[in-house]
This record gives C-alpha cells, sequence and structure tokens, in this order.
C-alpha cells in the first residue's frame, strides 16, 4: 500500500568511502528535511556485486586512483573531513552486522553507530571487534558488556546473519549495484526510483520537492 509519507532507503557498507561522504552530507541537508522517513539499511556490498559481477573501483588502478582523487575533492568542497585509510578494502561483515542487529534493537542510537570516524579518518580496521568495541562504546556510554553482546550477536546469532542476508538481496532485488545507494519513494507512491552515489542528493531533494541549499553550503547548515 502507497505510504501517506515521502520514503527514502540507503543501502550502505561501511567499506564504501563514498558512502561515508554521502552519510555525511545526507544527514546536514537532511536536517531541512521534514515528512520523509528516512532509513540507513545495511547490506555487503562485495556480495551484492559477486551476485550481479559488477566490480569495486578499487579493482581498476585508474578508477582507483581517481576515487581518492575525488573524495579528497569532495572533502575540499564540502568541508566534510576524508581521509583514505592505507589499508583499503577490509572485511566489514562483522561490523555490518553489528549494525544490522543495533537497527533491530537499538533503533534509537543505531545512526550514532554508523556515524563514526573509525575507517574514513582514522584509518582503523573495522573488521577487527576490538576496533569496534572502541568505536560503539562510547555511544552506549562505556556500558562494554553491552557492546560485546552485540559483538557476539554479531558473529554467532543466525537470525542477524539471516537478517542481514535478507537486506543484502532485497537490494540486489531493488536493482542495487553499487554504495550509497537511496531508493526514494514519493508520497502516496508505490514506485521505487534508484538514485546512486552521494553526488545525487540534489536530484533526490528535487524529486521530492525538498529544500537544497547547495553542496558548498553543506557545511554551514
Ligand atoms: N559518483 C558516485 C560514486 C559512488 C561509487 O562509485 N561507489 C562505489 C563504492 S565506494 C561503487 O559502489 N561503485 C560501483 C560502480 O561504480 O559500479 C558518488 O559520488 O558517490
Amino acid at each position: 500500500m502507497a505510504a501517506t509519507r515521502a520514503s527514502i532507503i540507503c543501502y550502505y557498507d561501511l567499506i564504501s568511502p563514498y558512502t561515508y561522504m554521502g552519510f555525511k552530507l545526507f544527514n546536514r541537508f537532511r536536517k531541512q528535511w521534514t515528512n520523509v522517513d528516512v532509513t540507513f539499511r545495511p547490506m555487503l556490498l562485495g556480495g551484492v556485486m559477486n551476485e550481479i559481477k559488477n566490480q569495486p573501483l578499487f579493482a581498476f588502478p585508474s578508477k582507483k586512483s581517481h576515487m581518492i582523487a575525488d573524495l579528497d575533492r569532495i572533502s575540499g568542497v564540502t568541508g566534510v573531513p576524508f581521509k583514505f585509510p592505507q589499508k583499503f578494502p577490509v572485511n566489514t561483515v562483522l561490523p555490518m552486522r553489528v549494525l544490522t542487529a543495533l537497527q533491530i534493537h537499538e533503533a534509537d542510537k543505531y545512526e550514532q553507530c554508523i556515524d563514526k570516524d573509525e575507517y574514513f579518518i582514522h584509518g582503523r580496521d573495522i573488521s577487527q571487534a576490538d576496533v569496534i568495541q572502541q568505536a560503539l562504546s562510547p555511544v552506549f556510554h562505556s556500558d562494554t558488556s553491552k557492546v560485546q553482546s552485540y559483538l557476539q550477536r554479531a558473529a554467532q546469532d543466525q537470525e542477524i546473519k539471516k537478517i542481514f542476508k535478507q537486506y543484502t538481496d532485497e537490494a540486489i532485488a531493488k536493482g542495487v549495484f553499487g554504495a550509497p545507494t537511496f531508493i526514494v519513494r514519493k508520497a502516496g507512491s508505490e514506485e521505487d526510483l534508484l538514485f546512486f552515489g552521494s553526488d545525487r542528493i540534489e536530484m533526490i531533494a528535487a524529486t521530492l520537492g525538498l529544500p537544497y541549499a547547495g553542496l558548498t553550503s553543506v557545511s554551514k547548515l
């Protein structure tokens, strides 16, 4: 059934530097966006790419070096701090499963847990449990046992594994091939509109009739 409010589902994977940038930019514009429901949905980008036979940018030296220069430029223009990690890529199955569990069980803290600079500013290997533990600890007021319980669930809980796989399959079914991908629905519509990339936010705003102050103003929003 068509919803009365517009909606945006952002499919993301922490491995993706454009997702990091997109998350920061999107959230700044979003402060001005009311009447739209926003969901950040975890997926495994490597799983999507394998399934549809796409290849990551880093598989091509010219694309990889352009990506690094491009992100640096976006950072300069928008004021969003960004640093490409020395170790790239890393395996994001564990942190993405942790985020899957948090989305379900800690809805009010979930987005704070995505909004972390561990990988793209500090260059820490987010495939490691101790790095995830340190990153999430402040969100849970240093309640280390709570974070540990989510790490355990992510590693062992079949239900969490199943849901994460379902999200990834759902992304593929919706035509996702990369990250970040925004699946947008206008209010009253049942049509999914797919927007690919952190550079599509202006188009999303125009499609939904939302205010968009421009990239260079983003740091002031
Ligand atoms: N122009 C897009 C590029 C996004 C992008 O290239 N994302 C990578 C992951 S970091 C990807 O999924 N690429 C898949 C593809 O290009 O087919 C942006 O500014 O965000």
